[in-house]
């Protein structure tokens, strides 16, 4: 049984400045409960693309999401019901402590009173959040700000959960910690969709891995498989024979050769900003 399942998903921008841009251009994969698929890709490969669709965010162009057996185009609220979306840009209301915002979201999910308050003591013990219960939204930290977010994306108890590259902005203690609960929740039986443009987390994490760049899915698999397959140990090696390749194909200047013009880089990092987390600067924006 498949938890999510997109098929031949396309998504075009009309951007006034830039004309038309596709996002996402016949995209296929399928994820099963209890893994983690991981998502892979440099900034503008279109995650934030393919994980707003699957939250009913977005329309696709053409193509087709399920989640958990329903459509997203023509069943969003029993999609909006099965999953939990999490993503750096999750608000945190200033003016809510962090108790009241995990009730409210359990409320606006329809729990009964009963059912809400057992779900977030379990929640508040699992994720450490007692110290925080009274904290105002304006006085928390950002790793407190995202401990309230998790929260919120499982108050339902959903069996898909959807996390766009949700350890942007946090230091290396924060980051492990939802990375130990996102596997945590996978070894429970949910699905979860994780988007990231960071190797490590992605070989640390991911059942399986699909390698986008400019919307197209170029590789995917498990880790051995995908090392099997391209007879390469290192996914960061990997990954850039596959972005490479691509771009020879369509005539652009290789990442490759932004990479030589620049300070050498992490290897575990693909993406334009300064990553807190693992301190590491990146790669150009493709254009
Ligand atoms: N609302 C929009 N209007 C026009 N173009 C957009 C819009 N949203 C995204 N795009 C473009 O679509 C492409 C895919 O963007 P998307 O945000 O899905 O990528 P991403 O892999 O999530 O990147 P990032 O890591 O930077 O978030 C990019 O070229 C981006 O500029």
């Amino acid at each position: 049984m498949c938890s999510v399942v997109v098929e031949n998903l396309a998504k075009h921008y009309e951007d006034l400045r830039r004309g038309r841009i596709v996002a996402l251009e016949g995209l296929s994969f399928v994820a099963r409960p209890g893994e983690v698929f991981g998502l892979l890709g440099p900034n503008g490969a279109g995650k934030t693309t393919t994980l707003r669709i699957l939250a009913t965010l977005l329309r696709p162009t053409s193509g087709r999401a399920v989640v958990n057996g329903y459509d997203c185009l023509t069943q969003p609220d029993e999609v909006r019901r099965s999953i939990g979306f999490m993503s750096v840009n999750t608000a945190v209301y200033d003016r809510m402590t962090a108790w009241e915002m995990v009730e409210y979201f359990g409320l606006l999910y329809g729990l009964p009173r009963d059912v809400l308050r057992a779900r977030m003591e379990e929640l508040f013990n699992r994720l450490r959040m007692w110290e925080i219960r009274d904290v105002l939204g304006a006085k928390m930290s950002t790793g407190m700000k995202q401990k309230v977010s998790v929260a919120r994306a499982l108050i339902h108890d959903p069996p898909v959960l959807i996390f766009d590259e949700p350890t942007a902005g946090l230091d290396v203690l924060v980051a492990r910690a939802l990375l130990k609960t996102i596997a945590e929740l996978r070894d429970q039986g949910k699905c979860v969709i994780f988007s990231t443009h960071i190797m490590r987390e992605a070989e640390k994490l991911c059942d399986r891995i699909a390698i986008l760049y400019r919307g197209k899915i170029l590789a995917a698999g498990t880790l051995p498989e995908l090392r099997e397959e391209y007879r390469e140990h290192d996914l960061e090696e990997l990954f850039f024979r596959l972005i490479t390749q691509v771009e020879l194909e369509n005539g652009q200047p290789t990442v490759a050769h932004q990479e030589s013009r620049r300070e050498p880089c992490d290897r575990n990092t693909v993406g334009t900003e300064h990553d807190t987390h693992t301190g590491s600067p990146a790669l150009n924006r493709p254009t």
